[in-house]
């Protein structure tokens, strides 16, 4: 396994709202390894952007971390460093981290763009803030550079434009071209290609994947579209209710998932022969997280919720070295139940037909 790039750790989040706290983060632990992608997927809700946010730390003002660290390990100037984002000052967050050595690319590319400068000079922009030796024209050559590099053609061009003057898949290329002039070492997309059509996300997925193989770039990855997951990830956490409640490397948790959540998630996504058929969905809904979970957040929508589910939370059991899940059915003296018939399946013949892309899931 390679190099952890981000740690997080215990991490709690509360949000002060009018009707009390909503616990939405409830000790969450997760790892990022340098050069892959981690997708973290779940049902609305279920705290993936909060998550990713607190790496950040562009949550909102109502926010209060109640415990937990987020451990950024990377090199500064030839030097290994090991740093705790949550202990960094906003202005350090800032100036050494936001944008240069963590950046961020959301599902609307206008919320990262300016809509009254030429995108060769936000390109430029954002290498002369962050790296305050280069000269112009040297910034200039990369900005060109990183054009290609998003497949922009004609970057001279381009560099003279601005954003209206590119269609919506163009623009993320532009935001994706941004948020790599400063060499980041984690790349986070919240859902970047929702906002477009299905061909161009294929596209801006395949581009991602390209730029990681050339630069060795960490990605975390959300979205609640496994087809997404299915072409980009190496490693997947599935979250709910504030926490993860599986992890493993995108085959373990595809072929061999092991938390009824998951079952569920995989149930309901669509593969290319179901267009007519009923897609399954998960029975009721997320807890309200303003009151305390008794037991496994999961249990009242488990149709395998066993009796300790509604008293105890369960640990997380492992599977293998790097496959995790907390369901009391890992526990050796649970009854044996098994993922269902239709959708074990489903799965071996997603996996026969390998290659072939499942259809995008949206809610
Ligand atoms: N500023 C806030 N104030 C109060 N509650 C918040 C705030 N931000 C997030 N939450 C709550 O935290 C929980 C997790 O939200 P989050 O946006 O991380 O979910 P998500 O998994 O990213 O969902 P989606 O897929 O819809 O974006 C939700 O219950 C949400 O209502």
């Amino acid at each position: 396994m390679s190099e952890t790039v981000l740690s997080i750790q215990h991490l709690s989040i509360s949000f002060k709202t009018s009707n009390g706290m909503v616990n939405a983060i409830r000790g969450l632990d997760l790892d990022l390894y340098k050069g892959k992608t981690l997708a973290i997927v779940g049902e609305s809700g279920s705290g993936k952007s909060v998550t990713v946010k607190a790496i950040m730390r562009i949550l909102s003002g109502n926010q209060k971390i109640n415990s937990g660290s987020i451990i950024f390990n990377y090199d500064r100037d030839g030097e290994k460093v090991s740093e705790d984002l949550l202990k960094l000052s906003k202005k350090e967050m800032r100036s050494r981290i936001n944008g240069r050595r963590i950046a961020m690319v959301f599902q609307d590319p206008m919320t990262s763009l300016n809509p009254t400068m030429t995108i060769g000079k936000q390109i430029m922009e954002s290498m002369i803030i962050h790296q305050l030796k280069k000269k112009r024209t040297e910034a200039y050559q990369r900005a060109l550079e990183l054009l290609r590099l998003v497949g922009i053609t004609d970057p001279e061009k381009r560099m003279k434009n601005y954003p209206h003057q590119l269609s919506g898949g163009m623009r993320q290329r532009v935001v994706i071209a941004i948020m790599l002039a400063c060499d980041p070492e984690v790349l986070i997309c919240d859902e970047p290609t929702t906002a477009l059509d299905v061909t161009i996300q294929a596209k801006i997925l395949e581009l991602i994947k390209e730029i990681q193989a050339k630069t060795h770039i960490s990605v975390i990855y959300i979205t609640h579209d496994l087809g997404v997951v299915a072409k980009v990830a190496d490693y997947v956490a599935v979250m709910y209710a504030g926490k993860i409640v599986e992890r493993g490397t995108v085959n373990e948790i595809f072929y061999d998932p092991k938390h009824p959540y998951t079952w569920g998630l995989l149930s309901s996504m669509p593969d290319i022969d179901s267009e007519n058929e009923k897609l399954y969905t998960i029975p009721g809904s997320p807890p309200n997280l303003l009151h305390k979970i008794e037991g496994d957040a999961f249990a009242p929508r488990n149709v395998h919720a066993l009796k300790i589910d509604f008293k105890q939370e369960p640990p997380m059991f492992k599977v293998t070295d790097t496959h995790y899940a907390a369901t009391w059915l890992l526990h050796e003296n649970a009854p044996k139940v098994e993922m269902s018939e239709t959708l074990r399946r489903r799965i071996d013949k997603v996996v026969k037909e390998a290659g072939s892309p499942w259809k995008q899931l949206r809610s």
